[in-house]
C-alpha cells in the first residue's frame, strides 16, 4: 500500500508505518495543480496546505484516506471525498499551542512596535523616544473569537499576562463562560466592541466566511489590536485596509489573501503599507514541537485505519446513517453464511448501511449486526432463519437520530 506525503513534513514518525507494509512516498513539491497526476496508485494521502480538489479526487481511484496534517480541513474538498467513500481525518489541537504562541507574539510585538524598532536598529537608528509609547497589556480586554483548541491555549497565555478575556464561540453559553471565568459575548460585533485586542480563531466554514465583517471591524475601539491566525477568508481584508489608518488599528496577520501554494512566492504587500500591520507567512503551526506532534498524530491515524475498526478524527462520517432497523444474526463462523444472509436481504430490496461482526471465543460462532434502511418482512427474516448455519435472527427498530 502506498502513502503519499504531498507537503513538507517531519517524516520520522511515519517510518514505523513501513512495518505495516506501507511505502512512504515524499513529494513536498506537489501543488494543487500537480497533485492529481501523483495520486495514481496512492491509497493514503497526507497533506498540510496543499489543496485537494474534487477534480484531483475524481482520478484518485485507489485513495482510501486523506490525513490533513493540521487543524483546518477547508483545503480539502470534503464533499467530493465523502461522495467517493474516502475518509478525511485531521489532527485537531496538535498545533494549537504553536498558533497561540504566535498570536501572543504578534500581540506583544504590536504593542511595542518591535518590528519597526528592529528595522530602525538595522539601519543604525536609535529611536528610544519613538518606541517608548507601548500601551502595555496588563488589564486590557482580550476578545477571543472561536474558543476551540487554539482559543483556549491563547486564554491560558493571556491570563499569565493579566489580560481580561472575553469570548464568542458557537457552543459557548453564559454558564460555560462563567465556569471558564471568561466574559461572554452574544455576537461577534459585541465582542469586538469590548476588545482592546481581538484574536480570531475560527475555522473556515460556510458560516464563518467573511464573519469578521466591516461592521465587526467598525465596532472595534480605535487603536485596537486585531490578530488573525485562522484563515484569511473569515476576515474582510478590503474593509480592513480602509479601517487600519482610519481607526489606527494595529494588526497582526499569519494568513493572507493570495497565499502562494508553495513554500516560496510573492504576495501583494499593500496591506502592510496601511499602518501598523505586522505579518508572518502562515507559520502558526510551524514549530518543531507542533510538527512532531502532528506527525505522531498522522501516524496514529494511519495505523488505526490499517489495523483497527475506527479511524480517529474523521470529519466526514454521516452523523446519523439512513438505517432505521438493525438485523441481529447469530450464526456459525463458516464461509458464505453472511454472504447468504446478505443475498436474501438484497432479494428483498433491503439496503445494508452499516455492518459489525463479532467473533466469539473458539471462533465457532459470530454475531453480525446489520443496520438496514427498511424493515425486513417476516418472509425475509424466515428465509434468513432457514439457513442451517443461522442460529437466531432478531429485527430491532432504531431511534430516528437524523
Ligand atoms: N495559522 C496556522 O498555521 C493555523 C494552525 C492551526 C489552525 N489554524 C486555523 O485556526 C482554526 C482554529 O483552530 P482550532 O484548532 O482552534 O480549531 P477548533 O475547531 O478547535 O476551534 C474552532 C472554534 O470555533 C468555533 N466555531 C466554529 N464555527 C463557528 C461559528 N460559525 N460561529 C462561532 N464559533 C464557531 C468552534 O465551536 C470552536 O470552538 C482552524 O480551523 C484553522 O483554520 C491556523
Ligand atoms: O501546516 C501548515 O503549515 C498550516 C496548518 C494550519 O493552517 C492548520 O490548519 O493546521
Amino acid at each position: 500500500m502506498r502513502l503519499l506525503v504531498a507537503d513538507k513534513m517531519n517524516l520520522s514518525a511515519l517510518e514505523e508505518l513501513r512495518i505495516l507494509g506501507i511505502e512512504v512516498i515524499y513529494r513536498p513539491e506537489l501543488t494543487r495543480d500537480t497533485l492529481a497526476a501523483a495520486l495514481d496508485g496512492i491509497s493514503i494521502l497526507v497533506v498540510r496546505s496543499t489543496e485537494v480538489t474534487g477534480a484531483a479526487l475524481s482520478t484518485a481511484k485507489h485513495l482510501n484516506l486523506i490525513v490533513r496534517a493540521g487543524a483546518g480541513v477547508n483545503t480539502i474538498d470534503v464533499a467530493a471525498a465523502s461522495a467517493r467513500g474516502i475518509y478525511v481525518a485531521n489532527c485537531p489541537g496538535k498545533n494549537a499551542i504553536a498558533v497561540a504562541e504566535l498570536a501572543m507574539g504578534l500581540i506583544l510585538a504590536l504593542d511595542r512596535k518591535v518590528v519597526d524598532a528592529t528595522t530602525d536598529l538595522r539601519a543604525g537608528r536609535w529611536e528610544k523616544s519613538k518606541y517608548s509609547s507601548g500601551g502595555g497589556l496588563f488589564g486590557r480586554r482580550l476578545g477571543i473569537a472561536g474558543l476551540g483548541a487554539v482559543g483556549r491555549e491563547l486564554l491560558d497565555r493571556a491570563r499569565a499576562f493579566g489580560l481580561t478575556p472575553h469570548a464568542w464561540s458557537r457552543s459557548l453559553t453564559p454558564t460555560r463562560a462563567a465556569k471558564m471565568d471568561v466574559g461572554f459575548s452574544k455576537t461577534l460585533e459585541e465582542l469586538a466592541a469590548k476588545s482592546d485586542i481581538l484574536s480570531i480563531h475560527l475555522p473556515l466554514t460556510a458560516h464563518t466566511r467573511g464573519v469578521v465583517s466591516r461592521r465587526v471591524l467598525e465596532a472595534l475601539p480605535d487603536g485596537a489590536i486585531l490578530v488573525n491566525t485562522s484563515r484569511f477568508e473569515v476576515l474582510d481584508y478590503v474593509a480592513l485596509a480602509e479601517l487600519v489608518p482610519r481607526k489606527n488599528l494595529r494588526v497582526g496577520l499569519d494568513v493572507l489573501p493570495g497565499e502562494p501554494d508553495e513554500g516560496k512566492g510573492t504576495i501583494d504587500p499593500s496591506l502592510f503599507e496601511q499602518g501598523l500591520v505586522y505579518g508572518t507567512p502562515h507559520i502558526g503551526a510551524s514549530t518543531e514541537q507542533a510538527q512532531l506532534a502532528i506527525a505522531l498524530e498522522t501516524a496514529r491515524i494511519v495505523r488505526s485505519f490499517l489495523t483497527e475498526e475506527d479511524v480517529p478524527n474523521v470529519v466526514n462520517i454521516a452523523a446519523a446513517s439512513p438505517a432505521r432497523f438493525a438485523v441481529v444474526i447469530r450464526m456459525m463462523d463458516k464461509v458464505g453464511v453472511l454472504a447468504n444472509c446478505l443475498a436474501v436481504l438484497k432479494r428483498h430490496n433491503i439496503n445494508v448501511e452499516e455492518v459489525s461482526n463479532t467473533v466469539f471465543e473458539g471462533a465457532l460462532a459470530t454475531c453480525t449486526k446489520l443496520r438496514v434502511s427498511g424493515r425486513p418482512s417476516d418472509a425475509c427474516v424466515k428465509e434468513i432463519q432457514a439457513f442451517d448455519e443461522v442460529l437466531h435472527v432478531d429485527v430491532i427498530g432504531l431511534p430516528n437520530l437524523a
